[in-house]
């Protein structure tokens, strides 16, 4: 990938791969999700705190200085690992994509927790908008973007749990790729949405 190719652009040509960072780098994408929990569920003491701080500075210059852009990292393209390797995502497995829709096994944990030991909506969203923007692409074989979704939580989502999500087609016109999803807890449904996505043109930002 070259800057000439990017020509302003959402680049189609992302650098999709399976080896970047090296053979551990999905254990170390699960060693970052883990320290979110953990973060999430510390109760520190003050002397903890300021140990911490000092060790997150040497690690957090460790990545500074590897930083690359959003098109060559691996964390988003790692097509191997769960949520492409992407920790801004709630972790899913995909288990069937095609042109009409998507199955995902998705678990949240307690860095996504709501309240009460619920998954908090915006993570619900956030899973349904990534999918559906896969399920877009799928169909259209282009990058799609979110014109709108809409989210309606029909029941408590919990954490630690395998939940399933399925995504539709529901109709394209055009550029415009009408699309559909379910969350669900077993039989039970948790969340549901429908979106429209946009197909991009080419240079579209
Ligand atoms: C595998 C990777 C998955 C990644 C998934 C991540 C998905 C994301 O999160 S994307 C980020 C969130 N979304 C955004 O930031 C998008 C911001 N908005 C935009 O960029 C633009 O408004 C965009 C691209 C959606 C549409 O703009 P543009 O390409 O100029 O299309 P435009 O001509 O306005 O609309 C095209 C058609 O869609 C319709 N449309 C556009 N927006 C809407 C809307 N919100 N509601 C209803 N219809 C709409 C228009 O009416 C038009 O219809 P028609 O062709 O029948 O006249």
């Amino acid at each position: 990938m070259t800057d000439e190719q990017h020509e302003g652009g959402f680049r189609t040509d992302m650098a999709i791969s399976v080896d970047k960072g090296g053979p551990r780098y999905g254990e170390f994408v699960e060693s970052a999700r883990l320290f979110m929990d953990r973060v999430r569920a510390a109760m520190p003491t003050e002397e903890l705190v300021d140990d911490l701080i000092d060790e997150l500075a040497t690690i957090n210059a460790k990545l500074e200085a590897v930083a690359i852009d959003e098109w060559n990292s691996p964390s988003g393209t790692r097509i191997d690992l769960p949520a492409r390797g992407n920790i801004t995502l709630p972790p899913y497995l995909v288990n069937r994509a095609d042109a009409t829709g998507v199955d995902a096994t998705l678990r949240f944990t307690r860095f996504h927790l709501g309240g009460n030991n619920a998954a908090h909506g915006g993570y619900i969203g956030t899973a349904f908008d990534d999918l559906l923007g896969m399920t877009g692409a799928l169909a259209t074989g282009k990058v799609t973007r979110t014109a709108y979704l809409t989210v309606n939580y029909r029941s408590i989502t919990p954490l630690y749990t395998d939940l399933s999500v399925t995504t539709q087609v529901t109709k394209v016109d055009g550029r415009k790729i009408f699309v559909a999803a379910q969350m669900r807890d077993g039989d039970r449904l948790c969340a549901e949405a429908d979106g429209l996505f946009i197909a991009l043109n080419p240079g579209q930002p």
